[in-house]
């Protein structure tokens, strides 16, 4: 089949009714439940695209295999000038959400692929896993297949190991073994997107202790499967608000859900890792899991510019950037934007061919990337608010604004500097507090500390493994000095 259009994205979920509960009722028409109307559209536009005479060629090639046309999220890179094939994707599609939607397609696509292409380490433990990642790749790439996942056990206490839980099976396990495959129980959060996703892919996190074995799962299954159930946190919008009130959230909001899994048989062929601890604690780390931290850099950078830009426009509209105090924080918005973009350059420039003979890049710069946003981005937004001030809070609805007794007044009392009508800047103020201030956007901030684990515990591992790779030379070299000098202690 290779790449899908909008509507062949469409039509695969109409075909595929899942079990999504929604504020205490199951969801039985997903494409006419306001929450999910916008959304779906946006990431069928994502798939548009690559029919798009203007993007097809940069964000899609033929794959060797097939001769079929695939996006480049599941072309292995072997060269630099793949992976700028792959930044092609990444960036026109982040462009296209503004950065808000993180879990587009690209970034499981891409995570899969890197998973298929280290097939070695699953070989390691179990020939049958190896052979299940590759087939699982060709299929998601032959069909096209958009994935949410779940690597995420439920917070219920982290003081304890998975087989502590008061339930077996708070925290999803193994049951059996059956002929046909394996019958799973428990719970997994954060799937984002999951609703409106093909299907799911499970794999875990470093963590598991002895006892733990049932729980080192990794595998894929439809998002349909009979037993899975996805239970959606509260909307942040209706679906019902206006556009033009909240022109980011009623577009861009992705919802996240737990997966909660009524004993579901994951057939043989979709195992990926079972009952193995070392594995369990070691295949996120292996099997090149963090390539998708290159699409995360992207869309990061993405994301951090349009807040810096909302933040200038801001500032622009109502005359106060001239203000040697709004120019510092402005200039703090745009050194960070330059910070990650020249980090996602060196992560590209310094890439390196692995055993696999693929093109990575550098592990140091990207999770730098990832160490930093969580602080920049946030930092964004509160600039936004501290420059917005009272004004975010003030624009009127656009009924008022439609309303012919108030049309004067908000003309002559809403409008900016010089130049600035109150039409337009009523617009970029609703836009601005979408973004800095609604529930909408304070997921986004949310997002950005958490979207890839426990920033704290990430940066100690990079430590660790900063560590490991740097032996600190200078440091005996300056202790040397005084030994090559000969000099006494005098
Ligand atoms: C908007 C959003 C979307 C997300 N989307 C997805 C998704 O699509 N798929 C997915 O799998 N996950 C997703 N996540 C979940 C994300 O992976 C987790 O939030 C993240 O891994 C942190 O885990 P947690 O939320 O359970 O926090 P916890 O691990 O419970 O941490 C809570 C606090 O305790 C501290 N803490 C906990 N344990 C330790 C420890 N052992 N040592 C030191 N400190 C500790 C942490 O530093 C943190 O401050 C998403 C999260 C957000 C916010």
């Amino acid at each position: 089949m290779g790449i899908r259009t909008g509507q062949d994205y469409i039509n695969g979920l109409k075909s595929r009714p899942r079990e999504v509960w929604l504020e205490g009722r199951r969801v039985t028409d997903l494409l006419n439940e306001p929450n999910f109307r916008q959304p779906i559209q946006e990431i069928a536009k994502l798939y548009d695209m690559q029919h798009d005479p203007e993007y097809k060629e940069k964000i899609t090639d033929i794959c060797e295999e097939t001769g079929e046309r695939v996006s480049n999220a599941f072309l292995v890179p072997k060269s630099f000038d793949d992976l700028m094939r792959r930044r092609n994707l990444y960036e026109a599609w982040a462009e296209a959400t503004f950065g808000l939607m993180g879990r587009s397609p690209d970034f499981l696509n891409v995570t899969v692929t890197s998973m298929a292409s280290n097939y070695k380490f699953f070989e390691r433990y179990n020939s049958k896993w190896a052979e299940n990642i590759v087939n699982y790749h060709k299929y998601i790439r032959d069909n096209d297949l958009f994935l949410t996942h779940a690597l995420i056990n439920p917070q219920n206490d982290r003081s304890k190991a998975a087989h502590e839980q008061k339930d077996t099976f708070t925290h999803l396990g193994a049951v059996e073994e059956t002929s046909e495959g394996i019958v799973v129980r428990g719970a997994k959060m954060l799937a984002t997107l999951a609703p409106i996703t093909d299907e799911v892919i499970i794999y875990p996190f470093p963590g598991f202790r002895k006892g733990d074995e049932r729980y080192t799962l990794s595998f894929a299954i439809p998002i349909d499967t009979p037993g899975l159930r996805i239970v959606c946190r509260e909307p942040m919008q209706s679906g019902k608000r206006p556009v033009f009130d909240h022109p980011l959230a009623s577009r861009f909001e992705e919802m996240d859900a737990v997966l909660i899994f009524n004993d579901v048989l994951v057939p043989w062929n979709r195992v990926f890792v079972h009952n193995n601890l070392e594995a369990g604690n070691t295949v996120y780390a292996q099997t090149g899991l963090s390539q998708n931290t290159h699409q995360n850099g992207v869309r990061g950078l993405v994301k951090l510019r349009f807040a810096q830009q909302v933040a200038s426009r801001v500032a622009d509209a109502i005359g106060v950037d001239g203000f040697l105090n709004v120019q510092t924080q402005l200039g703090e918005l745009a050194q960070s934007v330059e910070t990650i973009r020249a980090l996602l350059r060196t992560a590209e420039n310094e890439y390196a061919i692995n055993e696999q003979g693929e093109a990575v890049p550098s592990f140091t710069s990207l999770e730098t990337i990832r160490g930093i946003l969580p602080k920049a981005y946030p930092r964004a937004i509160e600039v936004i608010q501290t420059i917005g001030a009272g004004g975010l809070l003030l624009s009127p609805t656009g009924f008022d604004v439609e309303h012919p007794e108030l049309r004067e007044d908000i003309n002559r009392y809403y409008g900016g500097r010089e130049s600035v009508e109150a039409y337009d800047r009523i617009r970029l103020f609703k836009l601005a507090w979408d973004l800095s201030g609604e529930a909408f956007g304070q997921r986004l901030v949310q997002y950005e500390r958490y979207y890839s684990g426990d920033p704290v515990r990430k940066l100690g591992m990079f430590y660790n493994k900063y560590k490991q790779e740097n032996q600190f030379t200078m440091v005996d070299r300056a202790l040397q000095l005084d030994k090559s000098e000969n000099l006494s202690m005098n």
